[in-house]
């Protein structure tokens, strides 16, 4: 049973501009759901949205995904920080050496630093697509490889499919964080998400959050069909 203060849900705010997006967040409750801030509307609107969306009460996921030398990513990573953000990602694959120059990086903030999370294969890819960038693994083995590189650099969790959840808690224990993109309502659309899972499946299956950007902003009545994904997973 979810606590009424860890809220599972994260709507990804797959924005335009600004202005669509607080139209949507002010119909919002922040002990319902986090809010997710990625790379177009961050692009358009800055470090002043997120602030804002902050000071609406909501905590914040920045998902930018930091793919880039040591130096660069860690330097990133503390920028985040200053803004107070909840949680910020980088990309596994990136290695070894640059989870570590962003974890070391985060630990002067103490209390104060976010959930440090690594995306591991995207939810968009398939076995072919990881073929065709010369990568022989399924996505299974090929997340479950990165998510151990990852909690070895002392990461907070990974970016996964909810798909790869159960082997993940086996593998990396309870306390390592699963924050799943590619949730799919039943009725919903797939679009370009590959490996997917309902809200209820996929919190049963391990998941610790949920990303769920288009099922919400797209749909006729968002409010909606945020209350009903919160109805059907709040007693998971
Ligand atoms: O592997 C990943 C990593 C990040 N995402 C992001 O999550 C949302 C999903 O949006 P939907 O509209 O629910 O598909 C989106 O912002 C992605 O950038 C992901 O899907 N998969």
């Amino acid at each position: 049973m979810q606590t009424p203060h860890d809220p599972k849900i994260i709507v990804a705010l797959d924005f335009p501009s600004q202005d669509p997006a607080l139209a949507l967040v002010d119909q919002l409750d922040p002990k319902k759901c986090r809010l997710k801030v990625g790379k177009e509307l961050f692009t358009r609107s800055g470090p002043q949205l997120v602030e804002a969306l902050q000071g609406r009460g909501f905590e914040v996921f920045l998902d930018l995904k930091f793919h880039d030398i040591p130096n660069t990513t860690s330097a990133a990573v503390a920028a985040a920080a200053d803004l107070g953000v909840w949680m910020v990602n980088v990309h596994a694959s990136g290695g070894e050496k640059m989870m570590t120059a962003c974890r070391e990086r985060l630990e002067p903030f103490g209390k104060d630093k976010p959930l440090l999370i690594a995306v591991t294969v995207l939810t968009s890819m398939t076995a072919e697509d990881l073929a065709g960038i010369g990568i022989p693994n399924s996505p299974e083995a090929q997340v479950s490889r990165l998510a151990t590189l990852t909690r070895n650099c002392g990461l907070d969790g990974v970016v996964c499919s909810a798909q790869e959840a159960p082997r993940l808690k086996k593998e990396q224990g309870a306390e390592f964080q699963l924050i799943t993109p590619g949730i799919r309502p039943l009725t919903a659309d797939k679009g370009d998400q590959q490996r997917i899972m309902t809200p209820t499946d996929a919190l049963n299956a391990g998941s610790d959050y949920l990303v769920i950007g288009r099922p919400i902003t797209q749909a006729p009545d968002p409010l909606a069909a945020l209350e009903a994904i919160h109805a059907e997973v709040i007693s998971v």
